[in-house]
C-alpha cells in the first residue's frame, strides 16, 4: 500500500497540481521523475553509479539503493507515471527526527540554461549557501514529548544567518522542547548523535575523504540527508544515525576535476558539527526569524547571551 510519507522535509511536495513522493510498507521510496530534463538526469546518475565499479563500497552506503524506475499510479491523482524506485532513508524509524542539508555554495552548475542560473543564484545569495557553503532546506525534530514535533517553515531556516544555522544543529541534538523560544538548546545528544565512531560526523569525514579525491562526478545542488530516532535516544538507546545523499537532478561529470564546490560545503558543516561536540555550552545567540505573518519567531535565547540576531 503506497501512502504520502510524513516526513518529507523539503523539495517538491504532492498537492497543488503536482505528484510528490510516496512510500510503501517494505522501506521504499518513489520519487516522481520530473518532465523535465531533471528526471532523466536523476535517473541517468542513479543507474550509472550503481554500476560504477570505481565507487568504493564503503561509499555506496551512503547514497540510497536504487531499484530502477517503475510506473506507478501518482500522489495527485493524475495516472500513471514512471517513479524512481530507492531506499527510503527514514524507513523503520517512529519518531525520526530529519534535516536536509543542501550543499554548495552554488546550486548552479556552468552548463545550465541563464534563466535557470541566475534563478538559483538569486537563491543562494538569499540563503545562507553563499555564505557558509550549505543551507537547511528542511527539518522536522521530535521534541522528549511524544507528540511533540518542529516542522518550520521551509523558507525560514533556508535564510538564516550562521548563528541561526549553529541554533538549529544543537536543536537537532537537543532534549528539551525544540519548540519553546526560551530554552537554550542542551546539546544532550550531541555526542550520541554527531559524535562517536559511527555518529553523523564520523560519516561526514568518511564521505569528505572520498570527496576530496573522486573526479567522476559534480553533485551539484545535492543534499545531505541526516536522520535519527529520537526516541531511542530519549530512552538512552543507540540513535542509528544515519548520513544519506540524496537529489541528483542537476548532476554532472566531474571530467578528472574534484567537486570543489562540494567538498567546500561539506567542510563547512563538519566544522560546525565538531564544534557543536567540542563546545556544546558555547553561548547561543538570540536568533529570531520573521514568520510569514510577519511576526518574529524567537528561535532560542539563553541567559547569558545578549546578542540578538533578526532575518
Ligand atoms: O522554491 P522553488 O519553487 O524554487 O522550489 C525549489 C525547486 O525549484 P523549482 O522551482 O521546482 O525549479 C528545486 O528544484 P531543483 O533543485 O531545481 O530541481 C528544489 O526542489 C527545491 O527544493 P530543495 O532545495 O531541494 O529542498 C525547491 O525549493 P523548496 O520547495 O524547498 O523551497
Ligand atoms: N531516499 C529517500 N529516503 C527518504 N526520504 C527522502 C529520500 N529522498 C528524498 N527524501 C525526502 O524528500 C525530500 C525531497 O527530496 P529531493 O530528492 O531533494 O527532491 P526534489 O528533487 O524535489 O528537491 C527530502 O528533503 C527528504 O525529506
Amino acid at each position: 500500500m503506497l501512502k504520502v510519507p510524513d516526513h518529507q522535509v523539503a523539495g517538491h511536495q504532492g498537492g497543488h497540481g503536482q505528484p510528490g513522493p510516496l512510500i510503501d510498507d517494505s522501506g521504499r521510496f518513489y520519487k516522481p521523475l520530473q518532465d523535465d530534463d531533471r528526471g532523466a538526469r536523476e535517473a541517468a546518475f542513479y543507474t550509472s553509479f550503481s554500476s560504477n565499479t570505481r565507487v568504493p563500497d564503503h561509499i555506496r552506503r551512503f547514497f540510497p539503493v536504487f531499484h530502477g524506475t517503475q510506473l506507478i499510479e501518482a500522489s495527485d491523482g493524475s495516472g500513471q507515471r514512471p517513479h524512481l524506485v530507492l531506499e527510503d532513508a527514514v524507513s523503520g524509524r517512529s519518531h525520526p527526527s530529519v534535516m536536509d542539508v543542501k550543499i554548495g555554495s552554488r546550486t548552479w552548475y556552468p552548463e545550465a540554461s541563464e534563466d535557470y542560473i541566475q534563478r538559483c543564484f538569486e537563491k543562494d545569495r538569499k540563503s545562507s549557501g553563499l555564505c557558509l557553503g550549505f543551507r537547511i532546506s528542511g527539518l522536522q525534530l521530535y521534541g522528549s514529548e511524544e507528540f511533540e514535533l518542529w516542522k518550520p517553515e521551509r523558507k525560514l531556516v533556508q535564510n538564516l544567518s550562521a548563528d541561526g544555522v549553529r541554533v538549529v544543529l544543537k536543536k537537532f541534538v537537543s532534549s528539551n522542547s525544540p519548540i519553546d523560544p526560551n530554552l537554550n538548546p542542551d546539546c544532550a545528544f550531541a555526542s550520541s548523535v554527531y559524535g562517536g565512531s559511527s555518529g553523523i560526523l564520523a560519516q561526514l569525514l568518511e564521505l569528505k575523504s572520498w570527496f576530496e579525491d573522486q573526479t567522476i562526478y559534480h553533485l551539484n545542488s545535492c543534499s545531505v540527508l541526516m536522520v535519527y530516532e529520537k526516541k531511542k535516544v530519549l530512552k538512552g538507546g543507540s540513535s542509528d544515525a544515519e548520513v544519506k545523499l540524496i537529489d541528483f537532478a542537476h548532476v554532472t561529470e566531474g571530467n578528472g576535476i574534484i567537486d570543489h564546490n562540494f567538498v567546500g560545503g561539506l567542510c563547512s558543516l563538519i566544522k560546525f558539527i565538531s564544534e557543536i561536540l567540542t563546545s556544546p555550552d558555547e553561548c547561543t545567540t538570540k536568533v529570531c526569524l520573521q514568520n510569514s505573518d510577519n511576526k518574529n519567531e524567537i528561535l532560542t535565547s539563553s541567559n547569558e547571551c545578549t546578542t540578538k540576531v533578526c532575518l
